[in-house]
């Protein structure tokens, strides 16, 4: 069953009298439950596109759809909804607040979500349960990242979206934090997407969708993606 509907989607940025077309047209539809990959090079659109299905900005024209719902003419605090009840986000550089423990990072969002799930359970289940009273310094950058997986899912989105979850990390690091990213995923049923540079985790996605200039250039399934381990990194 498809969960995300782009239709005709644009969103085009305007500066004096110039217009950016950031998104041209774009039209795709994701299945629930997949590893969606989407590729591109910079400039392409890939972030506006995310940021358009996480409720972070709204296209200019045209429709998306997610879990039955138009989110194009929703307002601010709709929007605000949505992103609580419907999105998780995990980005290149954690984000995490620095002034709170890894405890206190993932519990914030019970304040936003009505369907969490209980913050050391998810902690634990990213392997840091014996780092609930650390502050984020404290930790090396594979870890941070797992932080904001646990607190990503302790929303308990339908749709995880992640901006290069491993550009910040060495490649080792960043397969390992990639392999229980989508292991994660998995287990909780999540549709996963993610923007990456990385041609190699496309290699692991059941779609890859390639988009230039704002448009998708294509659109492909892999009924039998790798996993990572068979993937040379
Ligand atoms: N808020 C904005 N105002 C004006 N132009 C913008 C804005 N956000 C993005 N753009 C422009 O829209 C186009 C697409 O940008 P976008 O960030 O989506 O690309 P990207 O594929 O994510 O690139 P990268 O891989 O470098 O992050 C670019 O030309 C960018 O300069």
């Amino acid at each position: 069953m498809a969960i995300v509907e782009f239709k005709d989607v644009t969103r085009i940025y305007t500066s004096g009298d110039h217009e950016l077309r950031a998104l041209d047209g774009i039209n795709f539809t994701l299945d629930e439950g997949k590893f969606v990959v989407i590729l591109g090079p910079s400039g392409a659109g890939k972030s506006t596109l995310l940021n358009m299905l996480g409720g972070l900005d709204s296209p200019t024209s045209g429709t998306i759809t997610v879990n039955g719902k138009d989110i194009s003419t929703l307002n601010n605090n709709e929007l605000a909804d949505y992103r609580a009840s419907t999105v998780g986000f995990v980005f290149q550089f954690y984000n995490l607040i620095p002034t709170l423990t890894v405890y206190e990072n993932v519990t914030l969002v019970k304040d936003i979500s009505k369907d969490a799930i209980d913050p050391k359970k998810m902690i634990a289940e990213v392997g840091l349960a014996d780092h609930l009273h650390n502050f984020p310094s404290e930790l090396s950058g594979g870890e941070q990242q797992r932080v904001s997986i646990a607190r990503a899912l302790a929303k308990n989105p339908k749709i995880l979206l992640c901006d290069e979850p491993t550009g910040a990390l060495d490649s080792e690091t960043g397969v390992l934090v990639l392999k229980l990213l989508l292991s994660m995923a998995k287990n909780y049923g999540k549709t996963i997407v993610v923007v990456t540079h990385n041609q190699n985790i496309a290699k692991m996605a059941d779609v890859v969708i390639r988009v230039k200039n704002g448009k998708i250039k294509s659109y492909e399934e892999q009924p039998t993606p790798m996993s990572a381990d068979e993937v040379e990194w």
